[in-house]
């Protein structure tokens, strides 16, 4: 422990700096909102150029005083004192002082770097790493890492108990914990990898992977802002649970413009939480289902005309079930794109048409051209086309998978007769439930077999499109000049995306990987991810084919994470058990924190589960100060939710499906022997297992849930 005196004494020292930085900033919000009332002035002048000039100049001064505003909170959280004698402080963006000396240096500034890896195996010229905790402007706390003691002055201070621990023993929020002051090197390494390419990450639980994908976006962000501003960057994650979880990192970082999106809601027509059972989710994932796809998007409209009788100029035309058939299916070779061949549909039935009319030569037959248009002008032609080439939604042909006996022809030699059965069970509830998040995938893949007419892209015309390079500081002017890409009006259903980043990548299934892939074309990515974590129960192979095939043969640069900053050591120690069971050597993270708590682990008949489990929610409430999941089995999750009604908002009822990526302060987790019947439910289990920080609870009617080595396979 320090001595109060000193602490206090190097904290009045930090205020002293922390309030020049704020009164800093004063200055610069007034001269941006003076820029930008100024921006306003200029409309007046009224030519196209001083226009143009007005748009910059307020958008800029806007997102300036928006950038001022949004960082306030903790903007200066770290000190450097190097071996040279200089001190340089880092926060959260570059701030300049009147004279353009650095006041702060940007965390994603090389600068900074040494920040998050000087260690005292490797100071990198670092003497003290000091992190500085505030509350708004006020200084509340310090605490240092005194790296090269050698090369200390005799007068320097060393405060605290080091940054990392005192961070990790706070309560979890509702949002995702903030990390930029503390993060560790190898952490750092994977954020600051090369833009190009594809930059993996893996590691264990609470290892960081989230957190490193995030701040590498905003890291991108900063180092080529016209290109990844621009082209813009999309974050893709498994639940809508979990979006909303980390989707207040970005802006605590300054970065509002990335596209952050769950795997049910990546297409824009769609915005689904409802999942399917791990079988059905498994064939829905399956690369085996693109080709029942592929058939029925070429195959018949239902209830679809099956004669076409037209009276013309007293002659009557008509066209059978046959030939109309031989008509579509000319016009719709495999490969062709129904909603983009529907003219050539029209245009032999138009040639099949004029052929009968000049056979039975009406008095008067006008040129090709004009009877074309005589027909096309009327309404029972129209009517007809409409209903035997409609224009199709992807979520119309889906739904024709409702029928079992369509269903079973399309999937006729792929599928086994059980799976179809358990598609069938599935498509059912589509119409009253909508799609379920694998479904997604499937409509997306239907859109792209159907195709549509595309409207043209609207290109952005900056003028003020400043190309930016990473800079030390003062980076408002690099975040102004890129404001006008970042007012860029993108296509509803984008897809130029300049970075993709992938959370929870081991649980996009194949089908998945070809929706997010469309969006991905022209990207770099960073796929973020745990195999072991998995909830996947199809083909292992299938998916890392799939995976590869997206991301094709871009540069890989690999990271692998290996500390779990989220769970107690005591925690982590029950799940590490459950994941041997079916990964004996599986190299695990090491949990640096301990708390002296042992998880608890209950038994409860089956009357008594629910008042159990709404006093253990009740007990949390009283242990933790932060977030309680209450994780259920995925069929189970209204039932339970119902025993905790009137708890309040700390509590949260997730299935173990929704629990992916999140974390909480206490886990209550019921009935684990759900979990457990084959090696997809164990690694749930896991994910289930390693979300706590502080308190972990098992809870169910089986007592002996916790499986035996080598009894799945
Ligand atoms: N360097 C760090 N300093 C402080 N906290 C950290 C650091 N790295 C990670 N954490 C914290 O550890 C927890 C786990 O991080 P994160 O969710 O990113 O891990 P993950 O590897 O994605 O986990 P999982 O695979 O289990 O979903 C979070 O609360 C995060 O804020």
């Amino acid at each position: 422990m320090s001595d109060p005196t000193v602490l206090q004494q190097e904290i009045a020292l930090e205020q002293k700096h922390v309030d020049r930085v704020y009164a800093r900033l004063v200055d610069l919000r007034r001269d941006a909102s003076r820029a930008e009332k100024e921006g306003y002035q200029l409309s007046r002048v009224g030519t196209f150029g001083a226009l143009v000039e007005r748009d910059a100049m307020v958008f800029h001064a806007a997102r300036r005083r928006h950038a001022l505003d949004t960082e306030y909170e903790g903007l200066v959280f770290g000190r450097l004192d190097l071996a040279t004698g200089a001190t340089h402080y880092v926060g959260r963006m570059g701030i300049r002082d009147e004279n353009s000396a650095p006041l702060v240096v940007d965390w994603r500034a090389p600068a900074a770097a040494a920040f998050y890896r000087a260690t005292a195996a490797e100071p990198l010229g670092v003497v003290r790493r000091r992190m500085i905790q505030s509350a708004r402007e006020r200084v509340t706390g310090i605490e240092d890492d005194l790296l090269d003691p050698e090369a200390a002055p005799d007068d320097m201070r060393v405060v605290g108990d080091g940054a990392l621990l005192a961070s990790l023993s706070k309560a979890t929020g509702h949002g995702m914990r903030d990390i930029v002051a503390t993060i560790q090197r190898e952490q750092d390494e994977a954020i600051r990898s090369p833009a190009g390419g594809v930059t993996i990450v893996t590691g264990g639980p609470g290892t960081g992977k989230t957190a490193v994908a995030l701040h590498r976006a905003a890291y991108l962000l900063y180092s080529d802002r016209s290109r990844f501003a621009g082209g813009g960057i999309l974050v893709v994650g498994p639940s809508g649970v979990f979006v909303e979880y980390i989707a207040t990192v970005l802006p605590s970082l300054g970065e509002d413009t990335a596209t952050l999106r769950s795997l049910g809601s990546l297409v824009p027509a769609y915005d689904t939480t409802r999942v399917d059972s791990g079988p059905v989710a498994a064939i829905k994932g399956s690369l085996r289902i693109r080709r029942v796809l592929e058939r029925a998007s070429h195959d018949a409209v239902p209830g679809a005309p099956t004669e076409l009788r037209l009276l013309y100029r007293g002659t009557l035309l008509r066209l059978g079930a046959n030939e109309l058939e031989q008509i579509r299916r000319k016009a719709l070779p495999r490969g062709a794109r129904r909603n983009e061949v529907r003219s050539h549909g029209f245009d032999r039935l138009f040639d099949a048409l004029w052929a009968q009319a000049r056979q039975s030569k009406p008095a008067g037959l006008p040129e090709k051209r004009e009877f074309e248009a005589e027909l096309a002008d009327r309404n029972d032609f129209r009517e007809f086309l409409k209903a035997w080439w409609p224009r199709f939604t992807p979520l119309r042909v889906l739904r024709w998978l409702a029928d079992p006996a369509r269903l079973r022809n399309y999937a006729n030699g792929l599928l086994s007769r059980e799976e179809i059965g358990l598609l069938e069970g599935s498509f059912a509830l589509l119409d009253e439930q909508g799609p379920t998040i694998a479904d997604v995938a499937l409509l997306d893949e239907l859109d792209e077999l159907m195709g549509r007419p595309r409207k043209p892209q609207q290109k952005s015309k900056n003028p003020f499109h400043v190309r930016d390079g990473v800079q030390e500081v003062s980076t408002f002017s690099d975040r102004q000049a890129a404001a006008r890409s970042q007012n860029v009006q993108r296509d509803e259903d984008y897809r130029d995306y300049a970075h993709v980043v992938v959370d929870e990548a081991q649980d996009v299934t194949p089908m998945q990987w070809r929706m997010i892939g469309r969006r991905g074309q022209y990207a770099s990515w960073t796929i973020v991810g745990d195999p072991a974590q998995t909830a996947w129960s199809g083909d292992l192979e299938e998916l890392d084919r799939a995976r590869e095939r997206a991301l094709g043969s871009r540069r890989r640069n690999t990271y692998a994470l290996t500390t779990n900053y989220r769970n107690s050591s005591e925690i982590f120690e029950v799940a590490a058990r459950v994941i041997r069971t079916i990964m004996p050597d599986l190299p695990l993270p090491s949990a640096v924190r301990s708390t002296g708590v042992e998880p608890v682990d209950l038994v409860a008949t089956a009357a008594g589960l629910p008042g159990l489990v709404r006093e253990l929610a009740e007990k949390q409430l009283t242990d933790v100060d932060g977030t309680i999941g209450v994780i259920t089995p995925v069929p189970r999750q209204e039932e339970i939710a119902g025993w905790l009604t009137g708890l309040p908002e700390r509590v949260q009822v997730v299935t173990a499906l929704e629990a992916k990526g999140m974390e909480y302060d206490a886990v209550v987790l019921v009935e684990p022997a759900a979990l457990t019947k084959d090696a997809a439910g164990i690694r749930t289990l896991y994910v289930a297992l390693s979300r706590a920080t502080q308190r972990l609870t098992t809870v169910g009617t089986d007592a002996n849930w916790m499986p035996a080595t080598g009894s799945v396979s």
